[in-house]
């Protein structure tokens, strides 16, 4: 019988499918869909009208009312704000007019004077007149627009608009900018006002009836205040008198510190840090809970980027001892600290006040550094006892370790190796000649051995500060489909019905009322049966009446839970696409206070279904091949990338079919975390997912033992309390981001990997919940030898696709009704006894490769993430063996063991940065030299011991190894 099911599809079933892999669009009207049409019983006993649903029974007696659409005019307005083309539009506008008020204005400086009478006579003479007379570049336009800005307003004070209005369209129309909006607006209006009543004092000073002062002149002179200059400088002046400069200085002084928070003074002499008393600490408990419920705080749809530099984004900052940088790397230390009190020797550091442009300048320095990088700015003072040589450099985002000769290089300077979370601005100047930028030395990462370890800011640490310009991806990325549409018809309503009451008839079960609810894909039929009718009857019906319906998908819930009816879903003749971005643009969505959101799609009942994964806690995924499995997982990937920070989330992508996740390498350097020494971050090859698995392993257990330090239960606890400053980097804490591990393919690992990938999973997904990492295990084929007993029990939550036989719905969900599903993302999403039909939402590839190059666009950390080391992950070659053999050994070794001894870091990131090496090479080189006894064995997050401790003795060895 189910074969006939399969025999007999709908006339009209895929009519509306889209071809080739992609949904087409299909016409949409703005008319709501009704989330319950009550549809009368055929044959109802009682009187329909007692059946009826509240909402239907008041209809019935209220006047149809005109179904409410949007009023053409506002629509198209709306349109039109959100068209691209008109952004285009307005922003080559606002560069066009910043370039034409440039010309305009700086013509005025010659011509104003001749102008002004041309300009005051516009309207007695003719136009075309006035334009010829007019001696500005830009004509009548030009002199009128200059004469109105400087003349009338603010004087030559005016150009500051013109930084404004570049900004503004170089925004719009390339969607970034180095700076927010209100940031330029505030700073470009305050110098313009500022400046403006500055400029109005001196001309009123140089005016007024005293000895020394020239009316002619100041006549002469009012252009550089303009009237509005002019006019508030007069008024100060006639209150208070020269009182006026200082109250000018005062106001300057008071915006810089505001606007700037600047809370550390250094004026080369002495270092007074002016710091606000720290308050006494609440109690804590209470402040963990203002701290969770802060970081839970989602950000909107299309979240405004961060870029206003805030209380926290200028904090001070302190340095960890020459010892400790190595170890900092991974340790992933923030970039917040006290300064710490003046080292005995060496370096001290302090971050403080965002300045724009930058140059970093150092007595002893051969020329000043120019620093271009992007982020809030930050002053960044490095005296340095001994060699007395000071350096001090407004930069940005902080990457780490910080090399002088990567600052003169510019932005790239930001993908220095940096630990991918929380981190700290080191630098170590291991010499005075490595203080040389032509010699192309690191000022780099410090040491301050005797800073008090204890010492903690006041102010709250922030995991997205790093990148704190990141943006997260728009929805205008996504294809817009327009409004869902109903897509069922009252007829095709009318004849399931009749089918369905008719069935039930012959089966003798009689029918008091029905009620069709239209979703995406199916219909849900809602029946109350007549009194004394077994459920179990109707149950056992189910193919009966699928075949009589002549239908795939018919899904019979009996009863509905927490219902006393019974409900029969009934696919759609023609199912509606869920678009992706209908789901991420939902009010639940941009409102979800969850950790990690996942907008699958709609439910039966057209709500947008969102589930927390940090709650799942791990999820498993399956479904037959061509069901909706890659873009199911699309979809979970791309909720996460629109609601999480870049620092709060890492991937861990598993896909030995090779090409399905390929997609999200774009996003290595913001999103991805991998092995270290590995060169690509999706992992496609089954040794290197043993290796990786076993690496996440021992992150869960580092996590662990931060848990355990810092006294806290969960992952969340944990990272309140590192916000607040209350965990010492020092001593090994960092803030801890999310790891979601992806297994596109299961079944693959299983078969050649069986044991070794089963037993590492299952302990993760045992353990790995309270530490914040997360398994989503996807696989085409749900048998037991795949999902094992021991899989399947550490995975309550699932989610399958259609498959093929109620064997493997039952293998993944525990009962049958997943083999009933209708295909294309048509899914069953299943968390302990609740099992919830949903249409998944659709991606297409163009669109998760839109949002993966908008957030590689942008400035990310310096590396992926790295997961520990583990013995034995590295490259086949550089594994070992080979490592001793001299005919192996590579061609820098030597230079490798000058470098690493020289520097006394037995570190393979140091290699990498000074011999500018790949990875791989690097860590190849590090085990010769392991090998060769030059540097001890790996050690974790800490560096590894050189064994060799000068130059000398290095000599001697490498003269005495063969050759
Ligand atoms: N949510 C959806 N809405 C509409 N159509 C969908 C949806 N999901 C999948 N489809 C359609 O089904 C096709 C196959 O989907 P997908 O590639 O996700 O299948 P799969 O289960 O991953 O297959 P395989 O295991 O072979 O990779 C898509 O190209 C698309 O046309």
């Amino acid at each position: 019988m189910a074969d006939n099911r399969y025999k007999n599809p709908p006339p009209d079933a895929s009519a509306n499918r889209p071809a080739e892999g992609r949904p087409a669009p299909a016409p949409r009207a703005n008319a709501p869909r009704p989330a319950a049409e009550p549809v009368p019983a055929a044959r109802p006993p009682r009187p329909a009208a007692t059946n009826q649903p509240r909402a239907a029974k008041a209809a019935a007696v209220r006047p149809p009312r005109a179904p409410r659409g949007p009023v053409p005019g506002v629509a198209a307005l709306k349109g039109l704000v959100r068209d691209r083309r008109f952004h285009l539009f307005i922003g080559f506008g606002l560069l066009l007019g910043s370039l034409y008020l440039t010309i305009a204005f700086t013509s005025f400086l010659f011509t104003g004077h001749a102008d002004q009478s041309v300009v005051a006579a516009l309207g007695t003479i003719p136009t075309k007149e006035a334009g010829q007379e007019s001696g500005n570049w830009l004509g009548l336009l030009g002199a009128w627009a200059a004469q109105v800005f400087i003349y009338k307003l603010f004087g030559v004070a005016a150009f500051a608009l013109i930084p404004i209005v570049f900004f503004l369209g170089y925004k719009i129309v390339f969607r970034k900018a180095a700076g927010s909006v209100s940031y330029v607006l505030a700073l470009g209006l305050f110098t313009m006002a500022w400046l403006s009543v500055l400029l109005g004092y001196v001309v009123v000073a140089l005016g007024a009836p005293a000895p020394g002062t020239d009316p002619a002149l100041a006549h002469r002179l009012d252009f550089l205040c303009g009237g509005v200059g002019f006019e508030a400088a007069s008024w100060l002046s006639s209150l208070i008198g020269w009182g006026t400069v200082l109250l000018l200085a005062f106001v300057l002084i008071s915006f810089v510190v505001f606007f700037f928070n600047v809370t550390t003074l250094n004026l080369g002499f002495g270092r007074w840090a002016v710091q606000a008393e720290a308050a006494e600490d609440a109690e804590l408990t209470a402040e963990i809970e203002a701290a969770e419920a802060a970081q839970a705080r989602p950000p909107e749809p299309v979240p405004v980027p961060k870029t206003t530099p805030t209380a926290t984004a200028r904090p001070a900052l302190q340095l960890t001892s020459a010892e400790d940088t190595e170890a900092s790397e991974d340790a992933s230390a923030p970039a917040e600290f006290e300064p710490a009190p003046r080292p005995a020797a060496g370096l001290a550091l302090s971050v403080a006040g965002p300045l724009a442009g930058a140059q970093a300048a150092a007595p002893g320095l051969a020329a000043a550094v120019p620093l271009l990088v992007a982020g809030p700015a930050f002053t960044v003072e490095v005296p340095v006892a001994e060699p007395e040589v000071a350096f001090t450099a407004p930069v940005a985002t902080v990457p780490t370790p910080l090399s002088l000769a990567d600052l003169a290089d510019g932005p790239p300077a930001l993908s220095t190796k940096h630990p991918a979370s929380g981190t700290s601005l080191e630098i170590t100047v291991p010499s005075r000649a490595d203080l040389d930028p032509s010699a192309g030395a690191d000022i780099a990462a410090v040491a301050d051995e005797d800073a008090d370890a204890d010492v903690m800011p006041d102010v709250n640490y922030d995991p997205t500060l790093d990148l704190a310009r990141y943006q997260y991806p728009t929805l205008e990325l996504l294809n817009d489909y327009g409004a869902p549409k109903a897509q069922v018809t009252k007829e095709e309503l009318e004849a399931n019905k009749d089918r369905i009451v008719e069935t039930l008839g012959h089966y003798g079960i009689a029918i008091a009322s029905i009620k069709a609810t239209i979703g995406p894909t199916v219909t849900l039929y809602e029946i109350v049966p007549e009194a004394g009718v077994r459920i179990s009857k109707i149950k056992s019906l189910e193919d009966d009446i699928a075949l009589s319906l002549a239908a795939l998908g018919i899904r019979i819930i009996a009863p509905i839970p927490g219902k006393g009816t019974i409900g029969i879903e009934v696919p759609n003749a023609k199912k509606e696409m869920v678009s992706i971005r209908s789901v991420l643009g939902s009010e639940k969505f941009a409102r979800t206070e969850m950790d990690l959101p996942i907008a699958f799609g709609r439910t039966i009942t057209n709500e947008v279904f969102v589930a927390d994964l940090a709650k799942m806690p791990h999820l498993l995924m399956a479904g037959a091949t061509g069901q909706g499995k890659s873009v199911g997982l699309n979809v979970i990937l791309a909720s996460l990338l629109y609601k999480r920070h870049p620092a709060q989330l890492k991937f861990v992508l598993v896909d030995p079919k090779k090409v399905e996740l390929s997609i999200f390498n774009k996003i290595e350097r913001h999103y991805l975390a991998k092995l270290p020494d590995t060169d690509e971050p999706i992992i496609t090859d089954t040794k290197k997912v043993v290796h990786t698995l076993n690496s996440l392993c021992m992150e869960m257990d580092r996590r662990y033992d931060l848990l355990k330090e810092a006294g806290c239960r969960n992952l969340k606890e944990y990272n309140a309390k590192f916000v607040l400053r209350k965990l010492n980097p020092k001593k090994g804490h960092r803030y801890l981001p999310f790891i979601v591990l992806v297994i596109d393919e299961l079944a693959d690992l299983m078969m050649t990997a069986g044991k070794e990938v089963e037993t590492p999973i299952a302990r993760l997904a045992q353990l790995a919940r309270a530490i914040g990492i997360h398994l989503i295990v996807a696989t085409q084929r749900p048998s037991v030898n795949v999902i094992t007993g021991i899989i399947k029990a550490n995975f309550p939550c699932r989610i399958s696709f259609k498959v093929t036989s109620k064997i493997d719905s039952r293998t993944i969900l525990d009962t049958g009704g997943a083999d009933q599903l209708i295909g294309q993302g048509d899914m069953l999403f299943s968390a302990g006894s609740d099992l919830i039909r949903v249409q998944c939402a659709f991606i297409d590839t163009p669109e998760v490769d839109r949002v993966c190059a908008f957030i590689s666009e942008q400035q990310g950390y310096s590396d992926a993430y790295l997961l520990p080391e583990v013995a034995g992950a590295e490259g086949d070659e550089g594994s070992g063996q080979d490592a001793g053999d001299p005919a192996e050994r590579d061609a820098m070794f030597e230079e490798a063991a000058r470098c690493i001894v020289l520097h006394q870091q037995g570190s393979t990131s140091l290699l990498q940065r000074k011999l500018k090496l790949g990875y791989n090479r690097a860590g190849r080189l590090i085990d010769q030299l392991q090998h060769a006894g030059i540097v001890g064995p790996f050690e974790g997050s800490k560096a590894r011991d050189v064994l060799v401790p000068d130059e000398y003795q290095l000599e001697q060895l490498l003269n005495s190894m063969p050759k």
